[in-house]
């Protein structure tokens, strides 16, 4: 299935059928709008997310979305796609690397990098690119669903 005005394929991969290596994503373009939706939201009005003089002053010369608004497009990955529905969220890493801009296209991209079939837990490699750049890199663990519980 896929979502209107996002990237994005839905399903769920049990943990008897992840294999090491295998990878999904999500493409999204970020908005002004986004960005003010998501400091609503998140009660972080920091200006350098809203206030196009005010970041100007700063070292992004413009207003940047948050990181956490990013970070967001990592969840989406891991909670419709990989594993996907039924995905506990245990624990993230993240590293901010680059600045994302209002008009930027992300891609949002999850790796397997270690199955734990005794406890159901998965280590994946996260990532997050506009273009070439690398804007956040990080580690998620998450407890997988599994077909012996449907
Ligand atoms: C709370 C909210 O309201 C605010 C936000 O959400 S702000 C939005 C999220 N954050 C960002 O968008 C920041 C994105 N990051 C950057 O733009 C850059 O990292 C930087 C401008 C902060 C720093 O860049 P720069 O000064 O060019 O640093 P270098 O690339 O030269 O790196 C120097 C060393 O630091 C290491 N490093 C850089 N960034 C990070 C990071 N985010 N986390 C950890 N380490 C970082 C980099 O690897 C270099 O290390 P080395 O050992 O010297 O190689």
């Amino acid at each position: 299935m896929f979502d209107q005005g996002t990237q994005i394929q839905r399903g769920t991969i049990c943990v008897e059928d992840l294999e090491i290596g295998m990878s999904r994503s999500v493409m999204k373009t970020i908005t002004q709008r986004h960005i003010e939706l998501f400091a609503e939201l998140s009660t972080d009005h920091n200006p350098v997310h809203l206030d196009e003089a005010y970041a100007q002053d700063t070292i992004f010369g413009g207003v940047i979305a948050h990181g956490m608004l990013t970070a967001g497009l990592i969840s989406a990955v891991i909670g419709e796609q990989l594993p996907g529905h039924g995905t506990v969220y245990l624990g993230q890493t993240l590293k901010f690397l680059a600045p994302v801009r209002p008009g930027d296209t992300v891609e949002a991209t999850v790796t397997v990098r270690e199955i734990d079939h005794s406890r159901r837990r998965v280590t994946l490699d996260c990532r997050a690119e506009v273009g070439d750049t690398t804007v956040l890199k990080g580690e998620a663990l998450v407890l997988a669903p599994s077909n012996k519980f449907d």
